[in-house]
C-alpha cells in the first residue's frame, strides 16, 4: 500500500490490476469505458445545464451547443480522474471502478480524458469566447482537482469554481452576452461543495489509507454527514430566496422537500461505501434547477 499522493497513474502503459486482464471485445470495452467517466454526474450536469440554457433564453442550437460542450468537459474529467486515480484504486479494490479491476488499461482512459479535452474546446467556442473562457477555467479547476488539488484542504475550491462557471458559460453564451445574477453563482458553488463532500463520503477510509487527504476526509466522516445536507440547504435557500419578491408556497414547499432529501441522504444512509448520499444530492441539485428554470427571465 503506498501513501503517495502523486504520480498520476494515468501515464502506466498497461492495467494496474495484478492479473492485468483486459477485455479483448470492443462492446466490453467501451463499456468499461463509459463506467470510468463517473457517467451519473457527468450526465446530470449536462441535463441540468442544458435546461438552464433553454430557460435562459438560448435557442434550439445554443442550448445544443451548451449542452455537448459540457458533456465533452465532465467527460474529460471524469476520465482524467479515473486514470490519475488508477493506482489507488487498484490497492484499494475498487469494484466500481474498471481501471481498478483489470478491465480497461490506465492509458486508454487517459487518452479519452486527453481526446474529450481537445474536443471541449471548439464545442466551448461555439458560444463565444467569453462564454468559453468561463467554461474551461471551469473544467481546468476538474482537472487541478484531479492532478493536485484533492489532495490539499484546498480540495472544495475546485468544485465552487467548476460549479460557478456553468451558469456564467451559459449567459455569457447568450446572444447577447451577459452574466449572470451573483446568486445563481453562488448556488453553483455551493452546490458543487456539497456534491464534493458526499461524492468523499462513500470513501474516506480508502481515501486516508491511500494518503488521499482533501477538506473532506481530515474533517472526517462524521462532520461530512452533516455538513454535506448543511452546504446544500444553503444553495437551496439561495435559489429560493435570490431571485426578488417573496418566495412563495411553492418555493418553500421546494426547500422543505430538498432539505429532507438532503438530510436523509446522508444522515441516515450514509455507511461506509454507500452511494445514496450521492445521488441524495443530485436529486437535491435538480430540484434547485427546478427552481431556477422557473426564474429563467431573472437569471440575468
Ligand atoms: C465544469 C465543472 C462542473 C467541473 C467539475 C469540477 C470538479 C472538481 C469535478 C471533479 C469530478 C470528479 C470526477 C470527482 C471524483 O472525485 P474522487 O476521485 O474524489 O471520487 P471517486 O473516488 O468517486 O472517483
Amino acid at each position: 500500500m503506498t501513501s503517495s499522493p502523486s504520480p498520476p497513474g494515468y501515464l502506466a502503459p498497461v492495467s494496474h490490476h495484478p492479473s492485468g486482464v483486459v477485455p479483448r471485445t470492443p462492446p466490453r470495452r467501451l463499456a468499461a469505458l463509459l463506467r470510468c467517466c463517473h457517467p451519473e454526474p457527468a450526465l446530470a450536469v449536462t441535463v441540468f445545464v442544458t435546461a438552464l440554457a433553454v430557460a435562459a433564453g438560448h435557442r434550439v442550437a445554443g442550448a445544443a451547443a451548451v449542452g455537448t460542450a459540457v458533456l465533452a468537459g465532465q467527460l474529460s474529467v471524469g476520465w482524467c480522474n479515473d486514470a490519475a486515480d488508477a493506482r489507488r484504486d487498484t490497492v484499494c479494490g475498487r469494484t466500481d471502478k474498471p481501471v481498478a479491476e483489470g478491465r480497461l488499461p490506465a492509458r486508454a482512459v487517459a487518452v479519452a480524458a486527453w481526446t474529450a479535452l481537445v474536443l471541449c474546446v471548439p464545442l466551448s467556442l461555439l458560444s463565444g469566447p467569453g462564454a468559453a473562457a468561463a467554461h474551461l477555467t471551469g473544467v481546468a479547476a476538474g482537472w487541478g482537482y484531479n492532478m493536485r488539488l484533492k489532495h490539499t484542504p484546498l480540495s472544495p475550491l475546485p468544485y465552487a469554481v467548476g460549479f460557478a462557471s456553468l451558469p456564467v458559460f451559459v449567459t455569457l453564451g447568450l446572444p447577447r452576452p451577459v452574466w449572470p445574477v451573483w446568486w445563481v453563482v453562488a448556488a453553483g458553488a455551493l452546490l458543487g461543495m456539497g456534491a464534493h463532500l458526499v461524492n468523499v463520503l462513500p470513501d474516506i477510509e480508502d481515501d486516508l489509507a491511500t494518503g488521499v487527504r482533501g477538506l473532506p476526509q481530515r474533517l472526517g466522516r462524521t462532520a461530512c454527514r452533516w455538513l454535506a445536507p448543511s452546504v446544500m440547504l444553503a444553495a437551496v435557500g439561495v435559489v429560493v430566496a435570490g431571485p426578488p419578491g417573496p418566495a412563495g408556497t411553492g418555493g418553500l414547499c421546494l426547500a422543505v422537500v430538498a432539505g429532507a432529501v438532503a438530510v436523509a441522504g446522508t444522515a441516515t444512509a450514509a455507511g461506509r461505501g454507500s452511494r445514496w448520499p450521492f445521488r441524495a444530492a443530485m436529486v437535491v441539485a435538480g430540484l434547485a434547477v427546478v427552481r431556477l428554470l422557473g426564474s429563467g427571465a431573472e437569471l440575468v
